[in-house]
């Protein structure tokens, strides 16, 4: 791939650093729009030129950076809080959206990989999901995602914007080089895989499982675990794609293809981290679905993409980040 000028909203994020890393380790120039809202300015890798500002103020950074393609990862991303709050979510993910959209076309950029979610789906009427399935999300995060996968599909048709939309299930793990690491490190941790390693680390006394009568094997909800670095490596094949797709939109789910249940998560942590996690059985969490599992054929297919890493590699190296995290 030729190398490009990108630029990665949301790059002080999880997600986002890890893709920059990744960007800037294959030879492209990044830069990172951030607002530090829910990232951290010491999580943009070196290299990376870095603008703090908002999606909504971006034309500065489009004046000065010559951009040839957008990975648009930046989004308010906490279910509960978009219940709460959906202002926040429909103000920050659709306006924030539709304004780099906007200052994108005023500068000609017309190449964009958005960060969508599995949760435009909500309750899924069959598993594997395809991305044929009908949308109906449960949540105002939900919806504000897909109303931006929605804005997409008609800046394509009438703009001739070349976008993909990655639709990402649960995404884990973390990336390490010899200098650095890049992983999960919310204020507000939600996700299980960190909450779980908290405790596997004595800083919580105990991993609530959320709802143990779902109908599945163990009675706890199935999910489909990806990592992030498996993520990233889809992203670099999505910019390829939009090289050559003017005027398409092409929505692409990515997870492993298969699901592990919430205890089979705190098996595989108790496992890499040797230590005895003990968990306590809750109340179901409002509006989870019992089992969300990717089909990933169209990825695979289109983008050549298939995950390589497998859940005990996502616990160990986000053990290993969160160690890392502690020490540091
Ligand atoms: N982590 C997951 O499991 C998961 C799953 C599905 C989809 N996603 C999506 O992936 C993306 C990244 O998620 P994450 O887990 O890395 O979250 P994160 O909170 O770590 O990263 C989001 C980043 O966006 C920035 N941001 C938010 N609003 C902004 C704005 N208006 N202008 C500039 N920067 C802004 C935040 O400061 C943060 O650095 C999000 O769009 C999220 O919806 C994540
Ligand atoms: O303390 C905890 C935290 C989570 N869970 C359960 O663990 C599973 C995974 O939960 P979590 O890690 O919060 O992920 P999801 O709710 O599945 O949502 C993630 O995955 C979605 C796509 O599937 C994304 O859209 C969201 O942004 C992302 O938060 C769910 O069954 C939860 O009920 C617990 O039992 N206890």
């Amino acid at each position: 791939m030729k190398a490009m000028r990108v630029l990665v909203t949301g790059g002080a994020g999880y997600v986002g650093s890890v893709i920059s890393a990744q960007l800037l380790a294959g030879g492209h120039q990044v830069t990172v729009l951030d607002n530090l809202s829910t990232g951290h300015a010491d999580a943009v890798p070196a290299g990376a030129e870095f603008v703090e500002a908002s999606i909504t103020e971006a034309g500065n950074a489009f004046a000065a950076g010559g951009f040839e393609t957008v990975v648009h990862c930046a989004a308010k991303s906490l279910v509960a809080e978009s219940v709460a709050q959906p202002q926040l979510y429909w103000d920050n993910n659709v306006g924030g959206s539709l304004a780099l959209l906007e200052t994108m076309r005023e500068h000609d950029v017309r190449r964009i990989v958005f960060s969508s979610t599995a949760a435009t789906y909500g309750e899924p009427q069959s598993v594997p999901i395809v991305e044929d399935a009908p949308t109906a999300p449960t949540n105002p995060y939900g919806a504000s995602k897909l109303a931006v996968d929605h804005m997409l599909t008609s800046y394509a048709n009438a703009h001739g914007f070349a976008a993909v939309s990655l639709r990402y299930f649960n995404v884990a793990g973390a990336l390490h080089t010899d200098a650095v690491s890049f992983g999960e490190r919310h204020a507000v941790e939600t996700h299980l895989i960190p909450i779980a390693l908290q405790v596997a680390a004595g800083r919580r006394p105990a991993l609530n499982i959320f709802g143990t009568s779902y109908p599945t094997p163990d009675g706890t909800c199935v999910r489909d675990y990806i990592h992030v670095l498996d993520l990233a490596d889809a992203h670099l094949r999505a910019l390829q794609w939009t090289e050559s797709h003017a005027a398409e939109h092409l929505i692409c789910n990515l997870g492993s293809g298969s699901g592990d249940s919430v205890r089979e998560v705190v098996e595989a942590v108790r496992t890499v981290t040797g230590m005895p996690t003990p968990v306590a059985e809750a109340d179901k969490r409002p509006g989870d679905p019992a089992v969300l599992i990717a089909s990933n054929e169209r990825a695979r297919h289109v983008l050549g993409w298939s995950p390589a890493l497998d859940l005990t590699r996502m616990v160990s190296d986000a053990w290993t980040f969160a160690q890392s995290v502690r020490q540091g």
